[in-house]
């Protein structure tokens, strides 16, 4: 496990962190969300030992990573704009990355292929695209199959195939009982891949929880129905009481918020009341959930 506890950082007189606290369990992916400039690098960095904390305490693989630095060769880590050095090619890169670790250089070919860079491997990095940077990082994070990965915003740019491979590959790393920890401003890949998400607002923890619980909270149970039966549908729906929206989108479309999660009681109601439902899903829009926990931290502020 990883634990963070009450950390408190200081740069001068602004505060960066003030007493957060994290755990990020075997076998799951934990994400940490939040604006810039909420403390997530800095979080990330004390959690690594590459900074002090002013106060608080951290354990990664059951050690203090200030003390023990021989945890490193079982850490992967993706910092969050890398500093590869210019003059070598993605290839040598991750040999002398693989000597240090230890690690067997005939993993580089896979690695490579993994993250779409077979064809580019040769070439120096200051030729590089960041996205190609990036893309060198990762496989370098992932020599020796770490038995932690720490991500700092990774991001795999557009391409949907290398997308899909690298969070199938992180999502393996964590099925595999080692812990992976992110920072991540890619709403889709924690939906896609998060188990518990802490969201980080000027150095506190605001939020805790699943991406479900998250949904939940700062946007309620959406269900999308589609009907011909428009204004049946809207009629019945006024007359429920945990129903606390309802928004019509389209022609055949109204969004139904829950204040809980009552499908059950809704389908049947709808179908009693003689709606003629043609489909009925839960509407999962991180993104809103997203925008809506940054304006209630921010009112609260
Ligand atoms: N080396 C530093 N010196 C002074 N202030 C710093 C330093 N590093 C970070 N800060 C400040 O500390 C706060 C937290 O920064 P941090 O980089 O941890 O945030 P973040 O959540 O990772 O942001 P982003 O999403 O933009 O990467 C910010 O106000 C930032 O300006």
């Amino acid at each position: 496990m990883i634990i963070a506890k009450g950390i408190r950082k200081k740069y001068g007189n602004k505060s960066a962190l003030n007493g957060v606290s994290l755990k990020a369990e075997k076998g799951k992916i934990t994400a940490i969300l939040g604006p810039n400039g909420a403390g997530k690098t800095t979080l990330i960095r004390i959690i690594l030992g590459l900074i002090f904390p002013d106060d608080g305490e951290v354990r990664i693989l059951d050690k203090d990573p200030f003390k023990d630095k021989s945890i490193f060769k079982k850490i992967g880590y993706i910092q969050e704009l890398p500093n590869l050095p210019p003059f070598l090619t993605g290839r040598e890169v991750l040999e002398f990355s693989a000597k240090i670790k230890g690690v067997d250089k005939s993993e580089i070919p896979k690695l490579l292929e993994m993250v779409g860079m077979t064809e580019n491997a040769d070439k120096k990095i200051a030729k590089y695209s960041k996205g190609m940077i990036q893309r060198i990082a990762i496989a370098e994070a992932m020599l020796g199959n770490p038995e932690v990965l720490i991500m700092d915003e990774p991001n795999m740019g557009t391409d949907p195939v290398l997308i899909t491979n690298f969070r199938s590959m992180v999502k393996n790393i964590a099925k595999d009982g080692r812990k992976v920890l992110m920072t991540s401003h890619e709403m889709e890949d924690v939906k896609k891949i998060a188990d518990k998400v802490y969201f980080i607002f000027k150095g506190s923890v605001y939020f805790e929880g699943t991406v479900e619980d998250l949904i939940k909270r700062f946007l309620g149970i959406r269900v999308i129905v589609e009907t011909e039966d428009i204004e049946n549908l809207k009629a019945e729906a006024n007359k429920i009481n945990f129903i606390k929206g309802v928004e019509e989108e389209g022609k055949n479309k109204v969004i139904l918020t829950l204040t809980e999660d009552k499908r059950e009681e809704l389908i049947k109601r709808l179908v009693l009341a003689g709606v003629r439902i043609r489909s009925f899903y839960l509407d999962n829009e991180l993104e809103e959930a997203y925008l809506n926990i940054v304006k209630e931290a921010m009112s609260n502020d």
